[in-house]
């Protein structure tokens, strides 16, 4: 099932080689003791190497469960059925061992998720979390150098301002703000290929929200990282991502380039979801978030007829 090492390199070297390939990935999860619910419905996605990829979908579409396929954090319960193909630098990873996965977590995919608190450890100081995140990926795990200037360095790259004084703080010491960008150097600190962000800003307030994005969009471009964004906002995925996959019932029912995706969108459900992005900027609750260039594209959804008699077309088919 999984290819050579050599493959492997000669893949992630390639310009523009594909760095996560999904094909027919469908994933039922358990819900009950005779129960499952059908979360992901055989979807191919394509995340290239320097990338910048949206997820977008209203709650329950199956965004972050795909996310969870992609970083191997799916639950483990054997009724978990996972069908289809996910491919990491090349290799098969759908059945893969949990050594494999812990590689790829280790070393090749960051994330960032949404409530840093449950993946901080609160008795640990931040320094010694982001020191662990470099250690992790470095060859042989080793413990010999001192890692503060390096911890620094990344607390600073998140956009932490007094990173030494984090680095000695505990997360129940910090902002909900600053933990999120905690979050994001234990991401980078591992120099991955990929950074999983899944709703990373959602629990904040609007200005951090955005100064948060804004880091998030300057470390991907400095590392060079590709970028995979879950969000339910369309604006936030307009803002951030080259391309977007719209997924809707568990399916993908739209992909392509991003302003293609917005200037004509091609099915109900995201011209759906266009249009409730201008309902909100109308009410200017989430203007601050939308490019100026987008604003012209929301207003184009204005002669979109409506969304409820589009959506149960597209049910119907
Ligand atoms: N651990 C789980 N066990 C059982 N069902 C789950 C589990 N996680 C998600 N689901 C179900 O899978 C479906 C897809 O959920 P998913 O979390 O991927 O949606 P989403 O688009 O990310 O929405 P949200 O942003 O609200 O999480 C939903 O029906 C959800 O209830």
């Amino acid at each position: 099932m999984s290819s050579s090492r050599s493959d492997q390199s000669a893949l992630v070297g390639a310009e523009n080689a594909p760095l996560v390939e999904v094909k027919g990935l469908s994933v039922e999860l358990p819900t009950g003791d005779s129960e499952s619910v059908q979360a992901v419905r055989d979807v191919d996605l394509v995340i290239r190497n320097g990338e910048r990829v949206g997820l977008v979908g209203e709650s329950g579409s199956g965004k972050s469960v795909t996310g969870r396929a992609i970083a191997g954090l799916l639950p483990t319960s054997p009724r978990v059925r996972v069908e289809g193909s996910i491919r990491i630098s090349g290799s098969e990873m759908v059945g893969a061992p949990p050594k494999a996965w812990d590689q790829v977590r280790r070393k090749t995919v960051g994330m960032i998720f949404q409530d840093p608190l449950t993946y901080l450890n609160p008795t640990m100081r931040v320094g010694r979390q982001v020191a662990e995140s470099v250690i992790s990926s470095s060859p042989g795990h080793s413990r010999k150098h001192d890692r503060s200037d390096e911890v620094v360095r990344y607390l600073r790259l998140a956009g932490l301002d007094n990173p030494e004084q984090v680095a000695a703080a505990f997360p129940h010491e910090l902002s909900g703000g600053m933990r999120q960008r905690v979050l994001i150097a234990i991401a980078i600190a591992k120099a991955p290929a990929l950074i999983l962000a899944d709703e990373p800003t959602t629990a904040l307030d609007a200005t951090v929200q955005q100064r948060v994005l804004r880091t998030i969009d300057e470390t991907v471009t400095d590392l060079g990282t590709s970028l995979l964004l879950i969000s339910h906002d369309l604006a936030v995925v307009a803002e951030m991502a080259d391309r977007v996959y719209v997924m809707y019932g568990g399916r993908i029912v739209e992909d392509g380039p991003t302003e293609h995706v917005l200037h004509d969108p091609k099915h109900p459900y995201t011209r759906a979801l266009l249009r409730s992005v201008r309902s909100l900027t109308d009410e200017d609750t989430t203007l601050y978030s939308i490019p100026p260039a987008l604003r012209r594209e929301f207003a184009l959804a204005d002669r979109i007829p409506s969304a409820g008699a589009d959506l149960e077309d597209g049910h119907a088919s």
